[in-house]
């Protein structure tokens, strides 16, 4: 196997992947085409920010298995066309948050002080100006973090060190976190901007976050305040920023992350009061050592089949969730594919529901990066429901990419309860032609069971071989079905039964051979049926 690398990543992690016997060509500076040329010749590639990775680079994906970004921001990399094609995109949360932690600390240090002009001018102008040099502390400061994620945590820890007061936004984690961290949460955006003298931004670059500081946002701060950006480019308008400094409406900032990259010519950069840096944030040696050897760990698990974690549009690891969830999960699947073979028509809409206190809380947190944020179940249910005509063109990684591209409308609830079940799972299908409801649960002792299928309760086991049958609820049709299927040699397991008021009785009829076509065309004919299906769970 062979990896390509486009960009510096330290010689750790590159060891690592050598003594796997897992060769590596590294080649710098290469042209957009160049990379989108050569790319199908290698199993793998690792990135950092400087490499993007669209759908173009995509075109001809040859044998590359997984894109490995040595860093933690993907918005570098097209996550939905790698998914469509099955590659896996992995990259190193955590792994370089201190490097990121501290930079952002030393840009609060250099806004507040303007120690890089005083260096400057010491140095460079040889002034021994004191009185220009007059700055303000970071203690008693009240400091604004926009996501509390691994930088922006450090970050508070760091400035309550100085004696800062941390306010906090971000609506996706949970509220004790920022207790524990001793932390303000916010609720609303504005209050940051209301109530900080300092405003630093620690998100990805999402459709919500960009732009997230525009003008207006500005107008609403504090005058004097200072901004800090040490997460993205794009966060902060950068036209509205150069506006806002020139006006004086804002203090100072500091940058590390620009629109535009690399950003030599970029109009902040001739302010006063401007502090900037070439995207350094995860620059030490102690980070790039742990980004490169974890990423390394990772990439190589991806490439020899073993259990391996960050995968971006997996987002979720299987193996970490807890029994109950992995049975749920796997459950999830099989009512996919029993829904897709019961179901007739074009599907147009799949609506998973998640009762009870069992899914109260989300499996995966919210993922920023990848264009579809469903909980696993969802994602099983879709994939069992797709593979079934599709079959193994469709992964867990591409399932709702799939399901987009049919024109499937995909949507996931979650409701307290649902009849008088306490913890189900619910699926929904409607098609061109009908809509079918599928409702499946785990006993205590861990037992799988569909136990919903429109408005007939049952208690089926989702593995074997089943023939589903709707007939109108006479004597004798039972009867008839097992004179058949004892006449062609096939034994009954099982039989389980459901009654309506509407006069109608559906069954599940369970077999210890697959009925053929044969079998099923003389089932057909008789009296009172309705309809009849051969069921597999694989
Ligand atoms: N300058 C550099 O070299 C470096 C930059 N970074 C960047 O810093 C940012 C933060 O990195 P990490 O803390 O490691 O990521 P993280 O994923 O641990 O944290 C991001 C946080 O942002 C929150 N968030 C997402 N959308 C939000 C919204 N609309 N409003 C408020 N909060 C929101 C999330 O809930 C999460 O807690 C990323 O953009 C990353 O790419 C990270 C390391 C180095
Ligand atoms: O080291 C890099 O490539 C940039 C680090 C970064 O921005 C990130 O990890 O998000």
């Amino acid at each position: 196997m062979k990896i390509l690398v486009t960009e510096h990543v330290a010689q750790e992690g590159l060891d690592y992947i050598r003594k796997n016997n897992i060769e590596i060509e590294g080649k710098m500076n290469l042209t957009p085409q160049e990379l989108a040329q050569i790319i199908g010749n290698y199993d793998a590639v690792i990135t950092r920010s400087g490499t993007r990775i669209t759908k173009e680079t995509l075109t001809n994906p040859g044998k590359l298995k997984v894109i490995g970004r040595a860093g933690v921001g993907v918005d570098s990399i097209d996550i939905a066309e790698a998914s469509k094609k099955g590659i896996i995109v992995i990259n190193a949360p955590g792994a370089n948050t201190i490097a990121a932690a501290e930079l952002t600390t030393g840009m609060m240090l250099n806004a507040l002080r303007k120690l890089p002009t005083a260096h400057y001018s010491l140095k460079y102008e040889r002034k021994w100006d004191r009185k220009k040099f007059m700055g303000v502390e970071l203690s008693g400061k009240t400091l604004g973090i926009v996501g509390l994620g691994h930088v922006g945590s450090e970050v508070a820890k760091r400035a309550k060190a100085f004696g800062a007061k941390c306010l906090a936004y971000d609506p996706y984690i949970k509220k004790t976190k920022a207790l524990d961290l001793g932390v303000e949460l916010v609720e609303q955006f504005d209050e940051i901007l209301e109530r900080s003298d300092i405003i630093t931004f620690h998100t990805p670059l999402t459709k919500e976050t960009k732009n997230m500081m525009t003008k207006k946002e500005i107008d609403k701060a504090k005058d004097g305040v200072i901004l800090i950006n040490c997460a993205r480019g794009g966060i902060i308008n950068e036209k509205d920023l150069y506006e806002s400094i020139k006006s004086g409406k804002v203090a100072a900032c500091g940058i590390d992350t620009f629109e535009k990259e690399p950003a030599t010519d970029n109009p902040l950069l001739d302010l006063d009061n401007v502090f900037v840096t070439p995207h350094i944030g995860a620059n030490s040696n102690e980070s790039q050592i742990n980004v490169s050897l974890i990423l390394a760990q990772q990439i190589v698990n991806a490439l020899l089949g073993r259990p391996y974690q960050n995968a971006i549009n997996i987002p979720f690891i299987k193996d970490k969730m807890s029994k109950e969830h992995r049975l749920y999960f796997d459950l999830a699947e099989k009512m996919g594919s029993l829904a897709a073979q019961l179901t007739e028509g074009r599907p147009s809409q799949i609506d998973i529901v998640m009762v009870g206190t069992r899914f109260e809380e989300d499996v995966v947190e919210k993922a920023f990066d990848v264009p579809f944020n469903y909980q696993p179940f969802t994602i099983a249910a879709l994939k069992g429901f797709l593979e079934f005509s599709m079959s193994d063109s469709v992964s867990y990684m591409n399932a709702p990419y799939v399901a987009k591209e049919l024109d499937i409308i995909v949507s996931e609830a979650k409701a307290k309860n649902y009849e008088n079940y306490n913890n189900l799972l619910l699926m929904k299908i409607a098609t061109d032609k009908q809509t079918k409801i599928i409702g499946s649960t785990l006993f205590e002792d861990g037992t799988q069971k569909i136990v919903l299928v429109d408005e007939f309760r049952t208690d089926i086991a989702p593995k074997g071989i089943y023939l589903y049958v709707i007939n109108k609820d006479k004597p004798g049709t039972i009867g008839k079905i097992g004179t058949i299927l004892g006449n062609l040699n096939i034994n009954i397991a099982g039989f389980h039964l459901s009654r309506q008021k509407s006069g109608f009785a559906m069954s599940f009829v369970e077999l210890d051979t697959q009925p053929s076509q044969e079998a099923i065309n003389l089932l057909k004919k008789i009296e009172d049926i309705e309809l009849i299906k051969a069921i597999v769970f694989n």
